[in-house]
């Protein structure tokens, strides 16, 4: 599903390279449900950023749902993209806009020609946008604007507009950072539940590391753009989980020997 090898990436700034990713290599099976974990800076969503071919790596190879984005043409590259779902943060809606609209927009990929307003969508998407508001439990919520609805009820939004596209791999940047703790618990609920009911593979980037033990099947920590830790859940306690996020562990990984900037401050 996912292989990485050796991924490493660098931007320019003041003049000199800032390695944002560092020799990542890590691969994910079909089905996994992996929490991406690390202080803010620590290559989170520039790592996601790769999974999608958003970014291309300076140098090292990663394979996503057979296709190595960085030698992908635009065609691949916009398959590819329908493939994977995308949630983020902010939940990026429309808010002015029905929450069935907003959820049809998850089938501009495969439509042609821009589309505003819910009848210029087709009644085959409509329908099966409905049916995706269904499987997030707000079916009865379709037809009011999404700037009414709380903030988590817009993530399940946003996450109904993923499936639409019927992904195999779903995406999650700090889904649940603007949340508050019932209904981040509600949006993990969900993700999980669909990891399994669809057979989705979920890559969550969090902050929090009891929902990463609470949720997650594996952990994948990163620390200035390295991994520093890649773990079953199963396997770690809380104390493990915090460890890494302490000061102690801020020696893990190799060294910095590239005279680059390195990223990743501990928020
Ligand atoms: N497009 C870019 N151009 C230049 N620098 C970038 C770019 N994207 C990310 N960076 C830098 O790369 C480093 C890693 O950033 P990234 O956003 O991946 O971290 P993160 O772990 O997701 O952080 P947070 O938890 O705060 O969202 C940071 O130092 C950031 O400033």
């Amino acid at each position: 599903m996912i292989d990485f090898r050796g991924l490493t990436k660098t931007f320019p700034k003041d003049g000199r390279a800032l390695t944002a990713l560092d020799d990542v290599t890590f691969s994910v099976q079909p089905g996994d449900f992996v929490a991406l974990l690390g202080p803010s800076g620590s290559g989170k969503s520039t790592l996601l950023e790769h999974l999608n071919g958003l970014q291309i790596p300076t140098s090292g190879r990663g394979m996503v749902l057979g296709v190595e984005p960085a030698l992908a043409n635009r065609a691949e590259l916009i398959a590819l993209r329908r493939r994977i779902g995308f949630v983020f943060q902010r939940f990026h809606l429309v808010g002015s806009r029905s929450v069935l609209e907003n959820v049809c927009t998850g089938a501009l990929g495969r439509l042609r020609g821009p589309r505003l307003g819910l009848v210029t969508y087709p009644r085959r998407v409509r329908e099966q946008a409905l049916d995706c508001l269904e499987r997030v439990g707000l079916a009865d919520r379709a037809f009011q604007r999404a700037d009414t609805l709380s903030g988590g009820e817009q993530q399940r939004v946003a996450i109904a507009r993923a499936l639409l596209q019927r992904p195999r791999l779903l995406l999650a940047d700090e889904p649940v950072a603007s949340l508050d703790p019932e209904s981040a618990a509600q949006v993990m609920t969900l993700l999980k539940g669909l990891a399994r009911t669809e057979r989705l593979t979920v890559i969550c980037s969090l902050h929090q590391v009891d929902l990463a033990l609470s949720w997650a099947e594996r952990v994948v920590g990163l620390r200035s753009g390295r991994v520093v830790l890649d773990e079953r859940t199963a396997g770690l306690t809380r104390e493990e989980m915090m460890a890494f996020y302490s000061d102690d562990a801020a020696d893990l990984g190799r060294p910095d020997s590239s005279g680059h900037d390195s990223p990743g401050v501990p928020s």
